[in-house]
């Protein structure tokens, strides 16, 4: 497959092509490589990993330090699935190039419930069908990603459900890299039969370890299930326990088994003093396997600001003890199906917060004594009394039938309310057959009794050898099904929003192509209900489609509210109508520098006129706001109402290489006017060959002003590094003309 330019979107019929003959690269999951030392730019990284070839650094790293972007250690992911597979390899484009090598797809709600694999690739909600053209079509897509960033990325999705086995299977073939695996979270929230469970699980994670996939357990359910989330930890640790050792026995490596671990509590509860020890006392329990971090989203609300907060706390306790995979999700998570700013937002906190407090416990250390290691302690011994009650009670399946797990009290106290499940029941109970003493299957990592023996001793351990291989090793075995639907299907849904494909035609989108939704913020002196009724209304007067106030926030009762309100455009623009200036020509910190210390440059500069208006003059000058005093260059201000011959004459007193000049006042053009004064009076002087002549104000025309016979015009939006640019420049020019 050809590579993908920076400068190309990626074409989504191309990777739907010739699915069919489509093969994985490589199986398994790809841990980052740490640098010890890394040196980037100036600075030395102690917890990071290798660059990568092409990335989006946060904001200030593109604004400050020239795209400087440190990638952490710990792999980052970002949850994806807006419903349409198709649109979401964009975002999966976009959270690449802003540090994601974990791309998790949300499944389509209830899929725990299909007893079987989905084919084709329909419309989900609130998250993709995960069915085989989908996930090859992602896999194919991410080949190309990592090439274009750098670095392999893993691709996830959920072993889960009542078809756990079946998916697992075409997950192996398919070489996706992670999955959610753990029988509990089938029975605790999914009511699916216990004994099922544990059975499809051995078989799912036999299958899983055999394309060393990585595995994340069902942990963090708990915490968004309980009543008081910080209330479960001790059973979240047996949780942790029963899931990563019955996985181990099956034939998984502990580097392949995740902890999904969620500091359980936030703001304004005291959370550290919750959420650390239990950090501590986890990593402490399950030093051998590998821990994913993941945020705390049950006490998410609609405000993003708030999840990213959380996010950032949530990730000091990552950096105090230890995450392998860091996993974001989209501040905007507590009320829309996640957008792509959203996802791009999370994994730029996620990596401003690990590189800022790269090198942390260097620095500081977790107390050996008092309140920490005693609350450590303490967890423990709740989880190891949890875990000893479970056998007494006969095992974990009587304590799922007695209510242990997710009841609102911290164990040892019980409040009865845990979610209780039938042994003999819940959906599949019934299903599990002893196998014949006959049995053989003749495929590869098949979990349990397999009687191979009987046809063959030499294949017992490689039964599908008695049929040329399995699918696992004959990929051309596998049979793919492309589309049967004929109207839901993904080349229908590219259809509708083709004339927004690869065109001149564009609309504003959050999830799918041309969706048309924008948000506007608004602040409404009024309180909260009336706001959000009458936001309804600004929206519907600002021709929005369908408003939803996604947003509320009071600011006082009666004196204010915040307001945030999505709705949708239903007119697109076509951009090669648009006159697009060209981009202003800076140069950089470092050229600047070096060139005023060589050839040092003097301006003369004032407010001209009857204006007394210096505010802009002195952004464009002084350190203060990024002036051209920060390179160095000498400028004698002479304030505001300056008449022009009294600031020519200055220029020459004190040999200028320039004059600057700025007007905001522009009745009668006078802002022009005094711009050909200025020329004109430099002619009469005499100096006008050697001296250069900028002017700016808030009315300035470039193309105008210089009309006046100036060098250079600047309007409202120029900054010192543009004025500062345009004199080394000049002066350049001018020198070349001299020669
Ligand atoms: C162990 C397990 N299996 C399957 C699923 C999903 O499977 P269905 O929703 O189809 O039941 C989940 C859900 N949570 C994962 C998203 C969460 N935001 C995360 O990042 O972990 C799960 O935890």
């Amino acid at each position: 497959m050809k590579k993908i330019d920076k400068n190309e979107k990626m074409d989504i019929r191309e990777i739907l092509s010739d699915l069919e003959n489509y093969r994985p690269k490589r199986r398994g999951w790809t841990w980052r490589k740490k640098v010890d030392e890394l040196k980037e730019g100036p600075h030395t990284y102690s917890d990071c990993s290798e660059p990568l070839k092409n990335s989006i650094g946060i904001p200030a790293a593109v604004q400050y330090f020239d795209n400087l972007d440190p990638q952490p250690k710990e792999s980052i992911t970002t949850e994806i699935a807006s419903g349409r597979f198709e649109d979401d390899i964009r975002r999966m484009r976009m959270a690449a190039w802003h540090g994601a090598d974990h791309i998790m797809v949300i499944r389509t709600a209830g899929q725990s419930h299909y007893d079987g694999l989905i084919e084709g690739s329909p419309q989900g909600i609130g998250g993709i069908p995960v069915t085989r053209k989908q996930v090859r079509s992602q896999r194919k897509a991410l080949d190309l990603i990592e090439e274009e960033v750098g670095r392999p990325i893993n691709y996830h999705s959920y072993v889960s459900g009542v078809a756990g086995p079946d998916i697992a299977v075409m997950f192996a073939e398919e070489g996706v890299n992670g999955a959610h695996q753990d029988p509990q979270y089938n029975i605790l929230y999914r009511n699916i039969n216990m004994v099922r469970s544990f059975v499809d699980a051995a078989e799912s994670k036999k299958v899983m370890a055999w394309a060393g996939m990585a595995q994340i357990d069902g942990a963090h359910n708990a915490n968004a299930t309980a009543r008081d989330a910080w209330k479960v930890m001790p059973e979240l640790m047996v949780q942790h326990g029963i899931n990563s050792i019955f996985s181990h026995k099956v034939g998984m490596k502990k580097e392949d088994i995740c902890l999904s671990t969620v500091p359980p509590s936030a703001a304004p509860v005291p959370c550290t003093k919750y959420d650390l020890p239990y950090a501590v006392a986890l990593r402490d329990l399950f030093d051998e396997y590998k821990m994913r971090a993941q945020q705390n989203t049950k006490y998410i609300t609609s405000s993003s600001r708030e999840a990213t907060v959380t996010h950032v706390m949530n990730m000091m306790i990552s950096k105090l003890t230890r995450a392998d995979i860091q996993s974001t999700i989209t501040p905007d998570e507590g009320r829309n199906v996640p957008w792509h700013m959203y996802n791009i937002e999370a994994c730029d906190t996620a990596k401003q917060t690990l590189v800022g407090l790269d090198g942390l416990m260097e620095m500081v250390e977790l107390k050996t004594e008092g309140y920490l290691p005693e609350k450590v302690r303490e967890l423990k011994e709740r989880a190891v009394l949890y875990l000893e009650e479970l056998i007494e009670v006969g095992g974990y399946f009587e304590a799922v039938e007695k209510g242990f797990f997710v009841d609102s009290g911290m164990y040892p106290e019980r409040n009865g309310d845990g979610i209780g499940r039938k042994i003999e029941g819940g959906i599949g109970v019934g299903t599990i057959f002893e196998r014949d003493e006959d049995y053989m299957a003749p495929v590869t990592a098949h979990y349990g009794y397999n009687n191979v023996a009987q046809y063959d001793k030499n294949a017992v351990d490689n039964p599908s050898s008695l049929i040329g291989g399995c699918t696992l090793e004959k990929p051309e075995k596998i049979i793919y099904i492309d589309e049967l639907d004929e109207n839901d299907n993904v080349y229908a849904r590219l259809d509708e929003s083709e004339k927004y494909r690869n065109s001149n035609f564009i609309k504003p989108e959050v999830e799918w192509l041309a969706d048309g939704t924008v948000q506007v913020e608004l602040f409404l002196p009024v309180s909260k209900r009336v706001a959000e009724f009458a936001a309804i209304e600004f929206a519907k007067k600002m021709n929005l489609k369908d408003p939803e106030v996604i947003h509320l926030e009071m600011m006082h009762p009666s004196e204010g509210t915040r307001v945030q309100v999505k709705g949708k455009v239903e007119f697109d623009l076509d951009i090669s109508t648009l006159e697009i200036p060209p981009e202003p020509d800076v140069m950089t910190d470092e050229e600047l520098w070096e060139e005023i210390e060589k050839r040092p440059l003097k301006v003369v500069a004032a407010t001209v006129g009857e204006d007394e208006h210096s505010v802009g003059l002195r952004e464009v000058i002084d350190i203060k706001h990024g002036g051209i005093e920060k390179w160095g260059i000498e400028v004698e201000y002479l304030g505001t109402s300056c008449p022009i011959e009294k600031l020519v004459d200055a220029a020459i007193e004190v040999n200028a290489d320039a004059i600057l000049a700025s007007t905001i006042i522009s009745h009668d053009d006078i802002h022009y006017k005094n711009m050909r004064r200025i020329h004109e009076y430099a002619v009469e002087k005499g100096i006008r060959d050697n001296i250069i002549i900028a002017c700016g104000g808030t009315q300035v025309t470039p193309e105008i002003a210089v009309k006046q016979g100036i060098d250079g015009g600047f309007g409202k939006s120029s900054k010192g590094v543009h004025v500062a640019t345009f004199l080394v420049k000049k002066r350049r020019e001018m020198k070349q003309n001299e020669n």
